[in-house]
């Protein structure tokens, strides 16, 4: 089988241009078949503030109304993205920018209204993403720069969480590829203490993972990010690390943040 890299950018790295251009560098010089997965909060939570909308995040996931749904389509699918592809092409991959509804790659379902009414947010399931069509791009050289924008195939555009986007493509591609799935944000790797970017904790099982987050080393954004990792390596994924997007380089000799496993 040959090697796959599924990588996610944060979006605090990708608000600051000389972090983001940095990682891209990195990106474009990993060889073989990659996919990059973006997200942007941050700049659709300062661009919604900028125009009179108030964002709303419960669990990390954004509510996202009519308004907020156009904010940010026109922000992860346009801005962020274009400039991404952009950048990639300046460093020789011919990158190619997608939402889901590009080929149909990824589609989603509206999340069901419980407690809370998301509103325009898509769920993933086991078959929303066209594996078949994805690899087909990938043999013709093409690198995919997915945005965290789905459909319902319905004609609905859907906002879904990147990290999850990451996580359902790293299981889907992973039945013709050896896939490693890495999360780059800007911290060293999961830490021990949020405010000391050196206590990195190296390695990370499942039942490890349940006393981290009893003792509350694990929160906020980083709870959904490791339910993820650990949704895709019990699913067939090979590897699974979140680390810095500076330190890409070294995923080689597997000196990248936290790694985890089953
Ligand atoms: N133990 C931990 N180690 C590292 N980061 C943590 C930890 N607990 C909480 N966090 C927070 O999680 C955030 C990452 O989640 P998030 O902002 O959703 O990531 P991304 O930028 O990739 O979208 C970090 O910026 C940090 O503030
Ligand atoms: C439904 C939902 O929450 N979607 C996310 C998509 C972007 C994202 O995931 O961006 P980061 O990776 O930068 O957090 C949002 O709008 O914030």
């Amino acid at each position: 089988m040959d090697n796959l890299y599924v990588i996610k950018i944060g979006g605090n790295v990708i608000d600051n241009s000389e972090n983001l251009h940095f990682f891209l560098n990195d990106f474009a010089s990993l060889d073989g078949y990659k996919i990059l997965i973006h997200g942007g909060g941050k700049l659709a939570t300062d661009l919604s503030h900028t125009l009179g909308i108030e964002p709303r995040l419960v669990d990390g996931r954004r509510i996202t109304d009519i308004e907020t749904l156009r904010v940010v389509t026109m922000v992860y699918a346009g801005l962020i993205n274009k400039n991404i592809v952009a950048q990639l092409q300046r460093y020789g991959n011919n990158a190619i920018g997608l939402t889901g509804a590009d080929a149909n790659l990824i589609k989603a379902s509206k999340r069901p209204v419980k407690e809370v009414d998301y509103g325009y947010v898509g769920d993933l399931n086991k078959a929303s993403v066209a594996s078949d069509k994805l690899e087909q791009l990938l043999q013709s050289g093409l690198v995919p720069v997915f945005s965290a924008i789905t459909h319902d195939g319905e004609g609905q555009l859907l906002n879904t969480n990147a990290d999850t986007i990451a996580s359902a493509i790293a299981v889907a591609m992973s039945s013709s590829f050896k896939v490693s799935l890495v999360y780059c944000f800007e911290k060293k790797g999961v830490l021990r203490d949020v405010n000391d970017n050196e206590s990195i904790i190296r390695e990370i099982g499942s039942s490890e993972f349940e006393q981290l987050k009893s003792d509350n080393v694990i929160a906020g954004g980083m709870l959904p990010k490791l339910h993820n990792a650990f949704q895709a390596i019990q699913n067939g994924v090979s590897d699974v690390y979140i680390g810095k997007s500076d330190e890409l380089p070294f995923l080689k000799e597997h000196l990248f943040g936290t790694r985890l496993f089953a």
